[in-house]
């Protein structure tokens, strides 16, 4: 199974989550589409301590901004149909930004997990205005009929908000990873066995 890793904005724990998910689903990761250095295929590898394989990025552009402008100043073209997935299988990919972060005038990075075909896992970091970002978010991919596996929350746990954003979300919460006093591969490890464990508890 391949799974779209995406979040409600940038900055939300994507790739240290996808580290984690990498080692507990024995999968390999993806960045398709890189804005900027250091990467995160290298950020993966140093967070992983090398257990995880990653595929090379379609495009690494040089600028760390939203893709369609960093193409731009690249004089690179983006599309779709740029992005194929061979006979992989067994993926962790992840996004740039959010859902409707632009990759060209017309295309989004959302497009991208429907084009794959893959169940999308939602990163949802808490902070004051992360309800409205989550439930646009859940709308977006209702609407768009973007299949959503499940949420996960990143950092300092607030009950409140992750309650009443699973009172509107037709989804598992699949976990709650909470703050990291420090993120490195001991604490990434220990992630990734708590979500295996949690895999399993939900029978997938
Ligand atoms: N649970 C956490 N506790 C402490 N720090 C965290 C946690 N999750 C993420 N971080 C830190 O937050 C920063 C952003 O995380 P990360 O790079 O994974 O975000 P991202 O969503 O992948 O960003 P981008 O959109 O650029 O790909 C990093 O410095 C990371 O170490
Ligand atoms: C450069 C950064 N780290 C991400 N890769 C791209 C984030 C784009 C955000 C665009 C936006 O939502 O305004
Ligand atoms: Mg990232």
């Amino acid at each position: 199974m391949n799974y779209f890793v995406t979040a409600i904005g940038t900055d939300s724990g994507k790739t240290v989550i996808s580290a984690a998910l990498s080692l507990a689903l024995n999968a390999k990761y993806w960045k398709p589409i890189q804005a900027g250095t250091p990467t995160d295929k290298d950020l993966i590898q140093r967070l992983t301590e090398g257990k995880v394989t990653t595929l090379p990025e379609r495009y690494v552009l040089n600028t760390p901004a939203s893709p369609h402008y960093a193409a731009e100043i690249d004089n690179v073209k983006i599309s779709i149909e740029d992005f194929s997935l061979q006979e992989e299988q067994n993926l962790i990919i992840e996004g740039a930004g959010g859902c409707l972060v632009p990759i060209n005038s017309k295309e989004f990075v959302i497009d991208l997990a429907k084009h794959l075909n893959t169940e999308v896992i939602l990163i949802s970091n808490n902070y004051l205005g992360s309800i409205n970002h989550t439930l646009l978010t859940l709308e977006y991919l209702k609407k768009a009929d973007i299949q959503l596996k499940g949420i996960i929350f990143n950092d300092t746990p607030n009950p409140s908000t992750e309650d009443i954003i699973m009172q509107h979300a037709n989804c598992p919460c699949i976990f709650k990873v909470g703050k990291m006093d420090t993120v490195n591969a001991e604490t990434v490890k220990s992630l990734s066995k708590s979500l295996k464990e949690r895999w399993n508890e939900l029978g997938w």
